[in-house]
């Protein structure tokens, strides 16, 4: 039997959306450190939502080319079990963000030609995790959360050197096939289960977990 899919919900900013994906069985939520997204929390929102029960999912810190303060005034405010990287780190960085606050790293990389996963081997002693997106559509104002897909073939039974999750345009009802044509062991989503850019809407984030899981 293979091991359960693990599903984050990306962008939680609200105790309503919070609560849907708890009590739904997401394993992880993400929480966006990124000013310019509609999905961004201050670290003083953090606060607030870090007081509320997460059933057992892990945090997940989303941060873009964060220096050191950056991720310390969250922490401050909110403990995170992962810190999430989404932009230009580089493997060194990573690896310098992992040793300064001892928190498993996941990296996110933009797949858009086989060429694209030639990174996994240079990022893989650097961190523990990986996030395999699309990459941000022309003219997209943000580096992730467009509800972009990518060809899912070309992660199709590929070896990833760390856990990994699918991302990219993800909805309740692709999920499954998504799954089963990548072989993917977790996927994350955002967009799709949205009632507005930045609005979870908790019907769509239990049918999401539930299509994921196979409920
Ligand atoms: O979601 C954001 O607002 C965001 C902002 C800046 C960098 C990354 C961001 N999201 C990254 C994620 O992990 C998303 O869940 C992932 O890109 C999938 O998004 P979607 O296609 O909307 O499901």
């Amino acid at each position: 039997m293979s091991a359960a899919v693990r599903v984050k919900i990306c962008g939680v900013n609200s105790p309503v959306a919070l609560d849907a994906a708890a009590s739904a069985g997401a394993d992880m939520l993400g929480f966006v450190f990124f000013p310019p997204s509609p999905r961004a929390l201050t670290p003083a929102d953090a606060a607030a939502l870090g007081a509320l029960d997460t059933g057992g999912a892990e945090r997940v810190g989303l941060f873009v080319d964060p220096d050191d303060d950056a991720i310390e005034a969250v922490l401050a405010a909110l403990p995170l079990d992962v810190i999430q990287l989404h932009g230009g780190e580089t493997p060194e960085r990573c690896a310098a963000v992992r040793a300064r606050f001892g928190l498993p790293v996941m990296k996110a990389l933009g797949v858009s030609s086989p060429s694209d996963l030639d990174a996994l081997a240079a990022y893989a002693p650097a961190v523990d995790r990986f996030l395999l997106d699309a990459k941000p559509p022309a003219g997209a104002e943000l580096p992730g959360g467009n509800a972009a897909a990518f060809d899912w073939s070309l992660v199709a039974g590929r070896a990833v050197p760390r856990p990994w999750l699918l991302a990219g345009g993800l909805t309740p009802d692709n999920v499954a096939r998504a799954l089963a044509e990548t072989g993917a062991p977790g996927v994350d989503v955002s967009s799709g289960v949205e009632k507005a850019r930045g609005v979870k809407d908790p019907a769509l984030v239990r049918a999401f977990v539930a299509a994921a899981k196979g409920n």
